[in-house]
């Protein structure tokens, strides 16, 4: 492997100019190959309340020129010791919920390629279902670690069940997730009915919730996140909305007492030397964001699982 090509250099060439690619990385056009690919998914078709998730994959990319090289809690040169690159946004249709999930399955699937490790950029949560079904094409049933304020194990949504609140059940449906080894973290709100619980544990993941984290010391939630997870593959699908809305304001479905973006990311640290495959970054709706709070909050998110995603071969 060449040296890989770094983030443009913000000593040299000041970071609020030029293209705005995650973290100022190359273009997937830009370099021979890429041992992990980010790319957007700009679509908000399936949002059960306030829209617009379709602008967060540049939101993301524009809030995360401040990132740096060297990653102090970690110990760690994320860039340096893997290519990583943007692949740009996929073309998805809005209007037309179940042709833009065949869309991004196959965009999945060749950006994919021999073994590249996927970040995606949503989008609302329904991405999460093609993003799934292409990692159990190449890994079988897979642990799903899962951070949100939410289940997104519900069924339908006015009878329709492709939904940024469904795409959990359907992939448990569809037999992709290991039901040993999955799990929410996060999770807090009022719900539907008392059995939303039951069918999520029914449908295969354990769970941590939020308020858990106010009495629990985080390596002892840590332990257990780990516990859970073994050796598996472990796909990580993190809702911006597990954040507290002091943290994460730009997003559509926001509940009060969620995690601290510090919490958050010392979770993330620790899944380090684990077995994560993929991951994707979802529900950032920029008009509700202030001062890029989230958009940052969710770019140091995103930094972190680049620092944890082992390192493979192409
Ligand atoms: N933000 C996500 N993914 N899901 C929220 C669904 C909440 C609801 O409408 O019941
Ligand atoms: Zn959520
Ligand atoms: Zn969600």
């Amino acid at each position: 492997m060449n040296d890989p090509i770094g983030p443009v250099d913000a000593t040299r060439v000041p970071r609020y100019g030029g293209d705005t690619t995650f973290a100022r990385l190359p273009r997937l056009a830009d370099v021979a190959d890429a041992d992990a690919v980010l790319w957007g998914v700009p679509f908000d078709t399936g949002v059960s309340y306030r829209p617009g998730a379709r602008f967060g994959p540049n939101h993301v990319r524009q809030s995360s020129r401040l990132l740096r090289p060297y990653n102090p809690a970690m110990d760690a040169e994320p860039f340096a010791v893997r290519q990583v690159a943007d692949a740009g946004d996929v073309g998805v249709n809005p209007f037309d919920i179940t042709e833009a999930i065949d869309t991004i399955e196959a965009s999945a699937r060749e950006l994919s390629g021999t073994g590249r490790s996927l970040i995606t950029i949503g989008g609302d949560h329904t991405i999460a279902l093609p993003l799934l079904r292409v990692q159990h094409e190449r890994h079988g049933p897979i642990a799903v670690l899962h951070f949100d304020a939410h289940l997104d194990t519900w069924d339908t949504y006015f009878g329709a069940p492709y939904t940024h609140g469904t795409p959990f059940r359907r992939a448990s449906e569809e037999g992709l997730i290991d039901f040993q080894h999955s799990m929410h973290v996060g999770l807090r709100g009022p719900l539907y009915s008392k059995l939303d619980l039951d069918e999520s544990e029914r449908l295969g993941f354990a769970a941590v919730h939020s308020r858990e984290f106010a009495r629990t010391p985080l390596d002892t939630l840590i332990d257990r996140i780990r516990t859970r997870l073994g050796s598996r593959p472990v796909y990580v699908s993190i809702d911006i909305d597990v954040l507290d809305p002091a943290f994460a304001p730009g997003t559509g479905t926001p509940e009060a007492g969620g995690l601290s973006s510090r919490e958050l990311l010392e979770v993330l640290r620790g899944l380090d030397g684990l077995n994560v495959v993929g991951c994707d970054l979802v529900e950032v709706s920029p008009a509700y964001d202030h001062a890029e709070l989230t958009g940052i909050a969710a770019a140091h998110v995103l930094y972190e699982m680049l620092t944890v995603l082992p390192l493979g071969g192409r």
